[in-house]
């Protein structure tokens, strides 16, 4: 438990810390237990609830949604083994003649008479656990931190919360440390954990902020952002259960490898309802992997984008003059060719243009309108009186003839966001003449071109995303064919019901089944939020966590924030780590206007990835990257020293070799090559075994695996070996690049060159004492 103690004093200790681990064991059997009894009581819930004879398409929904209640506390009850309980404070509150023992875990649990036995973290009970200091004791006179591993409590480690015993320089600002540091130490799997036992003081204050407005917590590479956002999802998860489980938290993280990497974090924390996404599969029925070059992807994210977009849309609402060159509508029909007046078309685009609806939704004004004055005219073509009821029917059959809806639509065409701008991108006419509406330079409309059917990149969603937005859907069809199916199932089920009962087979619960097949086809209930929400892109979330937020161009942000009505969002990221062309500059300037007034910036400055000496090798990069920026502070200042090694021959001879070593140091761990972009592939390739990160494909979970700084950012390797620095650093955002590559080691960096060592790594050449 303490160190530094003489030989009598330390058998004492030893004897003391026997006496505690058995007492603390005792109480920890007692959680299990009533954990064990809570998971039995469950199952015999969900066991019944299944079971239960109901009819009806109410009854069967209530049925179901209890059912999903029991099921979801079973898996939060599954989730919680590990690490049950895994702190106490003892509180020494005015009044109180005995300190309390409070027990802080996973969840919280009462015993059958309904005393606490454990306090959930997430609960106000709990925050002194993290809170407190010897300058603001909170009441605590001492936190135990428990290390419980599969139901046996193996260690203790206590903190005295008593400012006369201890240093400043000993626990400002830390708690904890020894099971911090514990845990710091450990060899990383590739994926990343949770850090309810040891959350830091200034990690707290972050996780448990309000939820309202946008929280930004800036903060150096492993100050831990991306872990404090996902602990702060939980407790608002915890803490405003009921309007957050209805609307669902979003939680958007830059590549799929990173969403893969801390997939794992909530549900350990018994949350597993948020949505996770990167910004490339933000609509639905897109999945953008790929990125555009620097260049365009600037123009791409710039706020300009947003005319462009509105110019595109106006565009395909035409005039016969724009769409056919002639200035009256002409249609040949079954009857012959008729004439609708070019005046009337304007008038008609105009209205519906000013009815303030999506261009989809206001078509069918605009369709509508037409037929009947296609049918009027008609009329006049057959020399036939036409009665103002019979219109609809007229209407109606014209409709079905080809040459009226060909003429139609290319008046006002039924548009996807796709079909648009694949219109947009692949038709040199259309974006010269609309990228001048919208006051695009020439040299960037040149610039937006691609090929026909060139797959969505990662910058084009926010776009179709926006397109989406402008463009609507009528759901009017949709909407009606849901109500009629909902009749028809009511429908199906009384008879159903009637049927058993005639047959006296009532008891059977079988039909019900078959019902519910049916019932879950159409996408009732039985779907969680989360599958409802991610499905949906209009779906309006309750709060969103933006991971790497500094990637995060205009139009990116555009269609986040139009995902959370309330504004509610945490943003974390770190300005200095900006790689894309269109990243953030300043939090205030890319946040402050889609939420006037209710940005609030946050700080994290303690890094606990990076050991000082690789740190230190950072901080000068950083010092060139963003001159003035304060790197953070390593909790550990010790650590192996980084090493530059100069590529004698070509990679496929040194690096293997290099690769090798750098495995046999770090035993059972992970290691990242990570290089420039042009590089990545030839070194991937160059040592065998080494991953590259894919569709599909977990590239985190094998020992090694080659990245560049952008794939690489977000996560951690035990060891990182960084090839050619100097070629990253001839990228566009070069430093930052570097910065991020040299800030993924948790325990050893080396720097593999050909060529000169760039100075801006000259420590590394002191340190090898060239
Ligand atoms: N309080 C803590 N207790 C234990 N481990 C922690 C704590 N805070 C952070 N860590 C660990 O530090 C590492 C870095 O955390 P994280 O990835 O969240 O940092 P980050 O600020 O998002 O970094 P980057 O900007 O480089 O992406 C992770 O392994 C995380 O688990």
């Amino acid at each position: 438990m303490n160190h530094g103690q003489s030989e009598t004093e330390s058998t004492a200790g030893a004897s003391a810390e026997r006496t505690a681990l058995a007492t603390e064991q005792a109480r920890v059997d007692r959680m299990y237990e009533r954990l064990d009894e809570l998971r039995e009581n469950t199952e015999g819930r969900l066991a019944e609830a299944h079971a239960q004879d109901r009819t009806g398409y109410a009854a069967l929904e209530e049925r179901e949604t209890r059912a999903f209640e029991h099921a979801r506390r079973r898996t939060q009850l599954g989730s919680v083994e590990e690490g049950l309980c895994f702190g106490r404070i003892d509180l020494a509150l005015p009044g109180d003649e005995e300190a309390e023992a409070r027990y802080v875990g996973r969840i919280g649990l009462r015993d059958r008479e309904y005393e606490t036995i454990l306090v959930d973290w997430r609960a106000p009970a709990a925050r002194p656990f993290y809170a407190a200091t010897p300058f603001d004791t909170q009441g605590v006179t001492r936190r135990r931190s428990l290390r419980v591993r599969r139901r046996r409590v193996v260690g203790l480690d206590d903190d005295v919360l008593d400012p006369e015993r201890l240093s400043e320089s000993d626990r400002a600002g830390l708690v904890g440390e020894a099971a911090l540091l514990d845990s710091l130490q450990r060899g990383r799997t590739g994926r990343m954990g949770d850090i309810v036992a040891t959350i830091q003081a200034e990690q707290d204050r972050v996780i448990r902020a309000p939820l309202s407005g946008i929280m930004v917590v800036q903060g150096g590479p492993g100050t831990g952002k991306t872990v404090a956002a996902l602990h702060r999802a939980a407790y608002l998860l915890y803490t405003h259960r009921r309007v957050l489980e209805r609307r669902g938290v979003l939680v958007l993280g830059p590549n799929p490898a990173f969403l893969r990497y801390i997939g794992d974090v909530l549900p350990a924390l018994g949350e597993s309802e948020a949505v996770m996404r990167t910004l490339g599969e933000l609509v639905p029925g897109v999945s953008a992997t790929g990125h555009e070059d620097h260049e365009r992807a600037r123009v791409k994210g710039s706020a300009r984008m947003v005319d462009l977009v509105r110019e595109a849309v106006r565009d395909r609402q035409r005039t016969p003059e724009q769409a056919f060159g002639t200035e009256d509508l002409h249609v040949a029909t079954d009857a012959g060719t008729v004439t609708v007046p070019g005046s009337t078309c304007a008038h008609v685009l105009e209205t519906a243009r000013g009815l303030g609806l999506a261009h989809n939704v206001a078509r069918k004004y605009v369709v509508t309108t037409l037929l009947q004055e296609l049918a009027r005219a008609e009329s006049r073509l057959l020399e036939r009186p036409l009665d103002e009821q019979d219109l609809p029917f007229l209407a109606e059959r014209l409709w079905f003839e080809d040459p009226v809806h060909a003429a139609l639509e290319a008046l006002w065409p039924y548009l996807t966001a796709q079909q648009l701008l694949e219109e947009l991108w692949s038709t040199a006419g259309t974006l010269e003449r609309v990228g001048e509406r919208a006051g695009l330079p020439v040299h960037e409309r040149v610039l937006l071109a691609r090929r026909p059917g060139a797959p969505w990149t990662v910058e084009d969603v926010p776009l179709l995303d926006e397109a989406a937005e402008l463009l609507g859907e009528d759901n009017s069809a949709e909407q009606a064919a849901r109500r009629r199916r909902r009749a028809e199932q009511e429908e199906e089920v009384r008879y159903a019901r009637g049927a058993l009962e005639l047959t006296g087979m009532h008891e059977d619960n079988r039909i019900e089944v078959a019902d519910f097949a049916e019932f879950h086809h159409g996408g009732g209930p039985g779907r969680t939020t989360a599958e409802r929400a991610g499905a949906d892109r209009e779906w309006a979330y309750g709060h969103a966590v933006v991971d790497e937020a500094q990637e995060l161009s205009a139009m990116g942000w555009r269609a986040v924030v139009r995902r959370v009505p309330t504004r509610s969002l945490t943003v974390v990221g770190d300005l200095a780590q900006t790689g894309g062309a269109g990243g953030a500059g300043s939090w205030t300037r890319a946040l402050e206007h889609h939420a006037p007034g209710k940005v609030h910036v946050e700080h994290l400055r303690v890094n606990y990835r990076t050991p000082a000496p690789i740190m230190a090798v950072a901080a000068d990069v950083l010092a060139r990257a963003e001159p003035g920026q304060e790197p953070p502070e390593s909790v550990r200042t010790e650590g192996d020293a980084p090493r530059a090694v100069a590529l004698e021959d070509s990679w496929e001879e040194d690096l293997p070799g290099l690769v090798a070593e750098e495995l046999a140091a770090i035993g059972e761990g992970r290691l990242a090559l990570i290089t420039a972009d042009r590089l990545v592939e030839g070194v991937a390739e160059a040592v065998p075994g080494a991953a590259r990160p894919g569709p599909g494909r977990d590239a985190l979970s094998h020992e090694v695996v080659a990245l560049t700084a952008t794939e690489a950012k977000g996560l951690e390797f035990d060891s990182v070996l960084v090839v050619d620095p100097g070629a990253v650093l001839e990228q566009p955002r070069g430093a930052n690049d570097l910065y991020v590559g040299l800030t993924r080691a948790t325990r050893r960096l080396t720097v593999a060159h050909p060529g000169e060592l760039p100075p801006v790594l000259d420590r590394l050449r002191e340190a090898a004492g060239h």
